[in-house]
């Protein structure tokens, strides 16, 4: 079989960490691997499947000879080094928003558009979180009656905000409980027993920048440049999945039975809708695996239009971020 020289940038953050446990789990291919963050991790050792990796800093040499490059670090970072990167042929999936909605660089969740990989000019993108996991779940719903406007509510975990967004849940709760002040560092205020609802930065519309990925990204990733979303984003005090209550007025008709049939024979879903025994999708029961649960599934009561509303989960490191990104190379070494 052959194999291939990867390397994650950002290979100690969240996602980074995650990458390495996906890449193991799934057995990706791989020949050498390098992990590469900034200079205060250099030298730190990773022992992965008993094998230990030295973190190196990362500088412009760090992509020689490697094939595949898995993109965990922020914007700035990542437009920094990934153009470096594919010039020295590397082929690029970015986790950040970047580049996310350049023409030339695919947006792909494989489940939904994986055909679109093919338009890479050394880059794809691993789309954000919260829209991966809505897409997953809508995309059954959408191939059968085209979705054509969507109200979406999110309840974001604290891993969103990477490493430091989960330490200073804990930090709280922990200061909490034995009667002290909490810190704030991470999040705008107290998340510990509080929602917060802001996730980025504030449009001149009134919505957030992570809302607006919702739609901006739900546009491209489905080929729909007319589908209107309406979202509204929180950040809920919870470790590391997403859940979202989700609106869908569609062109065509579907009923409930129909979005349950669909839905339970799609991939990347698990469909847990069986409200009277109380089953349906919780944020614990997603975390640490890849499928978006689905459930809540009820006609729109409040139009006569084909509408239904639904509710998922997905772990957000993993489905919304880690394992879309391997997939996505999975996707890229069948075309190599
Ligand atoms: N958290 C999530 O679930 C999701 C995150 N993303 C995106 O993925 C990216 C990473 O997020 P996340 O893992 O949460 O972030 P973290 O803050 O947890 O990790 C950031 C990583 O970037 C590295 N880094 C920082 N500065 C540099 C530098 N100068 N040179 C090289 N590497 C550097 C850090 O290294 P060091 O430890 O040395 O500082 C660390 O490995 C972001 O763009 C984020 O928007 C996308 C979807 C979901
Ligand atoms: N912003 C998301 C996670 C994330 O990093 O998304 P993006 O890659 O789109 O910035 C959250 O906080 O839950």
């Amino acid at each position: 079989m052959k194999t291939y020289n990867v390397a994650i940038l950002g290979a100690t953050g969240a996602v980074g960490q995650e990458m390495l446990k996906i890449l193991n789990e799934r057995k990706f291919p791989i020949k050498e691997l390098h992990l590469l963050a900034s200079k205060r991790s250099a030298g730190k050792k990773i022992t992965v499947n008993e094998k230990e990796y030295i973190v190196e800093e990362t500088t412009a040499n760090s992509f020689d000879n490697i094939d595949i490059v898995l993109g965990a670090a922020e914007n700035d970072i990542a437009k920094k080094y990934l153009p470096i990167a594919v010039e020295k042929g590397a082929i690029v999936v970015d986790n950040s928003s970047a580049y996310r909605l350049d023409k030339d660089v695919p947006l792909i969740i494989p489940e939904v558009n994986p055909q679109d990989i093919k338009k890479h000019h050394g880059i794809i993108a691993n789309p954000n979180c919260a829209t991966i996991i809505a897409l997953v779940a809508l995309q059954p719903l959408h191939a059968y009656a085209k979705a054509k406007r969507m109200v979406v509510s999110t309840y974001q975990a604290v891993s969103g905000a990477g490493v430091k967004g989960i330490m200073e849940l804990q930090q709280q709760l922990a200061a909490l409980a034995h009667g002290k002040e909490v810190e704030i560092q991470t999040f705008q205020h107290q998340i510990a027993y509080n929602l917060i609802p802001q996730i980025g930065s504030f449009d001149e519309n009134g919505y957030s920048s992570e809302e607006m990925k919702m739609q901006n990204e739900g546009r491209k990733i489905l080929n729909s440049p007319e589908l209107a979303v309406n979202c509204t984003c929180v950040r809920v005090p919870i470790l590391r999945s997403h859940s979202e209550s989700i609106m869908v007025e569609f062109e065509q008709p579907i009923d409930v039975e129909k979005a349950r049939e669909l839905l339970a024979n799609a991939k990347g879903v698990k469909l847990v809708d069986d409200p009277k025994s109380n089953q349906y999708p919780m944020p614990l029961d997603t975390t640490d695996q890849d499928l978006v649960y689905v459930g809540r599934i009820r006609k729109d009561i409040s139009t006569q239009a084909n509408a239904l509303s639904f509710w998922c989960c997905g772990d957000q490191v993993r489905k919304g971020a880690a394992t879309n990104a391997v997939q996505i190379a999975e996707l890229l070494i069948e075309e190599l």
